[in-house]
């Protein structure tokens, strides 16, 4: 079993931050970190037991800081299970978030649209999941310091708050979809066969991460809202190949949008 409390002693002695909020951000999705007041960077590479990032579009350093008014602490890059960590390093972060105190996490992505309604540029509030790549990080001696052995999933995010934030976001002119994300591994971007059945599945958008977080979030006791960003329609929707550039792209192309809607997030 990890020691979770050490990490978090060491990142919370570093700041005088003391965060409410976490935020995982997404592919493309770092550049939030920029609009934090009284920033500061701490490279995972600095804390000992810590994964590393290798993904183009996460920095693999965290930010804490003000934003909107509120102590936040950011994940500037994400672990995917595709870079080879194994599942319960994914999830490190969200249990280290537990032992510095925070209860509330906002989990942000890059997503690919399978729902026809979507579009690139779309922002998606994540109301369920499908876990398609059949890994879960709980698997193993149940961790009894954070949770039961089989937390309930019946509800992964916060309803309440999803509501709040989509009430503010109209009254200011931005309008939240809702749906379903389901999770792969990859790294290869799925095929429009793959694409058709998580279709007929019920789900709306497809990536390669958020998942585990989710998971490991329920477990501990962390409430939470999601977003999807889309970046792409899905393999086979659109008669196009999917390369990751487009998806850091289309990410930065909704910076203003985005960034509203976790400021929102943060303050309702
Ligand atoms: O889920 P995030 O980290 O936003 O990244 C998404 O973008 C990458 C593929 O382009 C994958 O890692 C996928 O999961
Ligand atoms: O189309 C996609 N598939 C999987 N992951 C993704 N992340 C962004 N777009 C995609």
């Amino acid at each position: 079993m990890k020691d979770y409390k050490k990490l978090a002693k060491h990142l919370l002695e570093r700041t005088n931050v003391k965060p409410e909020f976490a935020l995982i951000l997404g592919s493309g999705l770092g550049y939030l970190t920029k609009y934090f007041e009284d920033s500061h960077a701490i490279s995972y590479s600095e804390l000992e037991g810590f994964p590393q990032s290798t993904v183009e579009g996460h920095a693999g350093r965290f930010v804490l800081g003000k934003f909107h008014g509120k102590n936040v602490i950011a994940m500037d890059g994400r672990f995917h299970y595709y870079e080879g960590h194994e599942i319960k390093d994914v999830v490190t972060p969200i249990y280290v978030f537990k032992e510095m105190g925070i209860s509330r996490l906002i989990i942000t992505n890059a997503a690919g649209g399978i729902n026809r309604s979507f579009e690139p540029g779309d922002i998606v509030a994540i109301t369920d999941i499908i876990n398609f790549a059949f890994r879960n990080p709980l698997i193993g001696p149940n961790d009894e310091r954070y949770g039961v052995r089989f937390p309930d999933m019946s509800k992964t995010i916060d309803f309440d708050w999803l509501e709040k934030v989509e009430k503010t976001a109209e009254s200011r002119g931005i309008k939240l979809k809702r749906g379903t994300y389901v999770w792969v591994t990859g790294p290869s971007y799925e095929t429009p066969a793959e694409i058709k059945a998580y279709e007929f599945s019920g789900a709306d958008m497809v990536g390669m991460s958020t998942v585990p977080e989710i998971i490991a979030a329920r477990h501990c006791g962390i409430n939470l809202i999601a977003f999807s960003c889309i970046t792409n329609m899905a393999s086979g929707i659109l008669d196009k190949k999917l390369v990751h550039e487009e998806v850091v792209q289309t990410a930065q192309r909704v910076k203003s949008a985005f960034s509203k809607v976790v400021g929102i997030a943060l303050e309702v």
